[in-house]
């Protein structure tokens, strides 16, 4: 399968002489060094692919890149150096009006601020991209009235935007940028300004939507419970690099860095852990033997510690084909809970002696 997106190697500096500061970015130069000549280095070397009908979730500070990469994949901004690809096609060598185009068909944005229209109607506002592309009426109150049912918002066609809460107006944002049949979505911190329960209900309602859609999204966070709740995989930035591309579990369990582990450190991993990340697959086969309850590598953790508490040994772990692939001892549950790894270690006596049979 050929990526739907793919950066390589791509660089987006302000200020003087950027292709210098590339250049210099290039031998090994940091970004400080770089704002002391007065250029600051936003995006520096992100390559990363998304496939499509992929949540692909990029995650930073304030001040990490986030915005400038977004901005450079839909063409908004120009790389200092490198490429943007869609669907094969090099975003950078595209003359400006088949970039517009591209942008109006293919790309919708969804930003933390919904930018609707106070005066138009909400069934206007999620037609607006529609309004756009030149779309007959008909076809766009039609193709507008499908998108807000989508999102839960039928009934409220004609009503005015300052008549909804928060919560719904990013309903309408995301009409809008779903009513244009676009492949690709780029969203910006699009719940960020949202109150915690109404933003865990657009989350839930996006990976609702996403199940049937199944559109390539990319999408802005400086969030990690976010993060990792909406993202097949994760792109942690930070100083304007990708420092690591993985999955939720991939990042928690395996952190790139002691930056990226001090930030998964505070992350409630009996919600993102499943089966396929605490099992120990050294598998030596008399695990399984027997009829008791087995879990699937995609498992919850909390399912998985109900098992464990219903059977008396390691919980065995078998794919579809019920193949033995991993076990999970009970001292690893509570391992991966306090990010702890390994094995128990032989129990002491007061005395210091190694206990028998230790
Ligand atoms: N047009 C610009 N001119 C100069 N510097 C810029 C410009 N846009 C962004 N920057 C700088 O680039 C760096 C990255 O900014 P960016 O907005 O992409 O980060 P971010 O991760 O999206 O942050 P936030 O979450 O606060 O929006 C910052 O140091 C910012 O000040």
């Amino acid at each position: 399968m050929s990526p739907r997106l793919e950066t390589e190697h791509l660089y987006k500096v302000f200020g003087r002489r950027p292709d210098d500061a590339v250049e210099r970015l290039r031998q090994g130069a940091g970004r400080e060094e770089l704002r002391a000549g007065g250029t600051t280095a936003a995006v520096i070397d992100a390559s990363f692919q998304v496939e499509p009908g992929e949540i692909f979730v990029v995650m930073g500070l304030s001040g990490s890149g986030k915005s400038t990469l977004l901005r450079m994949l839909n063409g908004l901004s120009e790389p200092t150096a490198g490429h943007v690809r869609f669907d094969g096609q090099d975003l950078t060598s595209l003359p400006d009006p088949a970039l517009r185009e591209l942008r109006s068909r293919k790309i919708s944005m969804v930003f933390q601020h919904f930018a609707l229209f106070p005066h138009r109607s909400v069934r206007d506002n999620a037609a607006y991209g529609l309004y756009v592309q030149g779309v007959p009426r008909a076809e766009r109150d039609r193709r507008a009235d499908e998108a807000l049912a989508l999102c839960g918002l039928a009934g409220w066609e004609k009503s005015w935007p300052d008549e909804l809460s928060g919560g719904m107006q990013q309903r309408v944002g995301l009409a809008r940028a779903l009513a244009t049949d676009a492949d690709l979505l780029l969203m910006d911190e699009s719940f960020s300004a949202l109150d915690p329960l109404i933003r865990r209900d657009m989350q839930d309602q996006l990976l609702e939507l996403q199940k049937s859609l199944k559109k390539t999204i990319v999408f802005i966070t400086h969030d990690l419970n976010e993060a990792m709740r909406l993202g097949d995989r994760i792109a942690m930035m930070r100083d304007g690099r990708i420092v690591q591309v993985g999955t939720a579990q991939e990042i928690l369990v395996h952190p790139a860095d002691d930056y990226v582990a001090s930030f998964t450190k505070d992350v409630d991993r009996s919600r993102v852990l499943t089966a396929a990340a605490v099992m120990d697959t050294e598998v030596r086969g008399d695990e399984a033997d027997c009829d008791c309850e087995t879990a699937t590598p995609h498992t919850p953790f909390t399912e998985l510690c109900a098992i464990s508490a219903r059977v008396a040994h390691p919980v065995a772990v078998v794919d579809r084909d019920d193949t033995l692939v991993g076990v999970v001892p009970r001292h690893r549950l509570v391992g991966f809970l306090g990010d702890e790894q390994g094995d128990p270690t032989p129990c002491r006596p007061r005395g210091g002696k190694v206990a028998a049979g230790a």
